[in-house]
């Protein structure tokens, strides 16, 4: 049994939104369903979504701007068929994330479902013998209700154990609730966590559950929890102690009954070292923990992942299934994976893309340049390249002159505009948290540089790959 993604219908089913809806529903979706805006904002208030589908013929402006007063955060995709184009980008001007046009394409809501929820379908992909000992300690973890620290470098699939151990526990039945600390500024993640009462503050019209409510009898994930300031890791410890909390505006305590799992890509306890993260709430919630190794610490996952991925991308784009040859397969082997497996993900979709032929070859697989300042890259040691062909396709050499900051902010813009400005998308592709990318881009613009807005999206193909 595996968690759901929970996805939220605005409008009519009979039409083409129905359509949708059972695309989303045969790709392992949850569905609920309002008839306009006022009752879908409710439905949202009460239990939350991980993705709306809102048809244009309804005010989406209205329902985005309504959601950001009363500091809900759900992505919105508005849907429509051949609408009027001003319309959209009314919409996505006041927040909606995208739009889906009608009828609508089934790779495309597959892609939706995955940029809003990640991939949930399977069980973590594995054959090296450091991530099946992993997982074995991950089962073993997984009945009891203790508090797990799930610690491991970014793209690591740290999201993808919580919810394997979520699936192998007691509350396998019951929701499965992520929440990622670090995207959202404090005020709106302290909504989201705890809820509010009607009249908490001046845009709350309405209660609403947060997150904790909504897994009640289940499993929350508190993702990048190293990245809580300290007056919300001080209401978060007494939510644990005393199983109970405290909404916004609230006069009485509310029981929950809730079982965290966290994780963090930061050394937490340095951060308890240098006084950034309460040692308490450390002991709390690191009751135990489970290392994910990075994925250059597991080398045989690199071939079996990349066969998984290859398949999946394969399928999802309609392509012919093809197998890695042995030179692509060496070219992947001597990677250092700074951006883990997300990094790899990217890589395999963008050569399932490429390859022509029988194979996919060494030519479809591009590998981020080594720039030395990105991510992880300047803790690892980088293997000299296995051919000349490795470095031409690293395309490193072409950098040698260069400083590390340069090369840092280039590839940050240059992934940015590729991503047409939306920084969840393009911190995702860096391997980067959201805070990071936004700190780096206060500095940017701070010295001059133009950094790309987030542009209205009429093709939604920017969510896809
Ligand atoms: N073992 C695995 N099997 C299949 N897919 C995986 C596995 N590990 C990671 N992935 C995929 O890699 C991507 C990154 O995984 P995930 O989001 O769980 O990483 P993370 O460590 O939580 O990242 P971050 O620190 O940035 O939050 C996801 O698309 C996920 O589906």
């Amino acid at each position: 049994m595996t968690a759901m993604a929970r996805v939220l219908i605005i409008g009519a089913v009979e039409a083409e939104l129905g359509q949708a809806a059972r695309i989303a529903q045969a790709r392992g979706a949850a569905l609920a369903q309002a008839d306009g805006v006022s009752s879908g904002l409710a439905r949202l208030r009460g239990e939350g979504a991980d993705l709306v589908l809102c048809d244009l013929a309804h005010d989406v402006v209205w329902l985005v701007e309504a959601m950001a007063r009363e500091r809900i955060a759900c992505p919105v995709i508005a849907c429509g068929r051949d609408p009027d184009a001003e319309a959209v980008v009314r919409a996505i001007r006041a927040g909606a994330k995208d739009f889906l046009p009608l009828p609508p394409d089934a790779d495309l809501i597959a892609a939706m479902l995955e940029a809003a929820a990640g991939e949930r379908r399977e069980a973590p992909v594995h054959r090296d013998p450091a991530m099946a000992a992993v997982l074995k300690r991950a089962g073993q973890l997984a009945r009891s209700d203790a508090g797990i620290l799930i610690t491991g470098e970014s793209g690591t699939g740290k999201e993808v154990l919580a919810r394997h151990v979520h699936a192998l526990s007691r509350r396998a039945k019951g929701p499965f609730v992520a929440l990622n600390c670090a995207a959202l500024p404090e005020s709106l993640l302290e909504s989201e966590l705890f809820g509010h009462e009607k009249g908490a503050f001046s845009g709350a019209v309405a209660a609403r559950k947060g997150k904790f409510e909504q897994a009640d009898g289940g499993t929350l994930l508190l993702d990048e929890v190293g990245e809580m300031d300290p007056r919300l890791q001080a209401k978060l410890l007494r939510a644990l102690q005393e199983r109970e909390i405290d909404k916004l505006g609230g006069t009485r305590p509310v029981r929950v009954d809730v079982r965290i799992l966290a994780a963090t890509n930061r050394d937490l306890m340095a951060e308890v070292r240098a006084n950034r993260f309460r040692e308490d709430l450390f002991y709390r919630l690191n009751v135990v923990s489970l290392r994910l190794p990075a994925l250059r610490e597991r080398p045989a996952d690199i071939e079996a992942l990349a066969a998984h991925f290859a398949a999946r991308f394969a399928e999802a784009n309609g392509l012919p299934r093809r197998a890695l040859s042995g030179e692509a397969l060496g070219l992947l082997l001597a990677h250092p994976w700074p951006g883990n497996v997300r990094e790899l993900e990217n890589t395999i979709h963008r050569a399932v893309l490429l390859a022509q032929g029988p194979a996919i070859r060494a030519e479809a697989i591009e590998l981020t340049p080594l720039t030395g300042g990105h991510a992880h890259a300047a803790a690892v040691a980088v293997p000299a390249p296995a051919s000349p062909a490795t470095a031409e396709v690293r395309g490193v050499s072409g950098l040698v002159g260069r400083k590390v900051e340069e090369v840092e902010r280039d590839l940050i813009l240059e992934t940015l505009t590729h991503c047409l400005g939306n920084r969840t998308r393009a911190a995702e592709i860096l391997g980067i948290s959201i805070r990071t990318l936004r700190n780096k881009l206060h500095e940017y613009r701070a010295q001059g540089a133009e950094v790309p807005g987030q542009t209205a999206v009429l093709q939604p193909y920017a969510m896809a790959g």
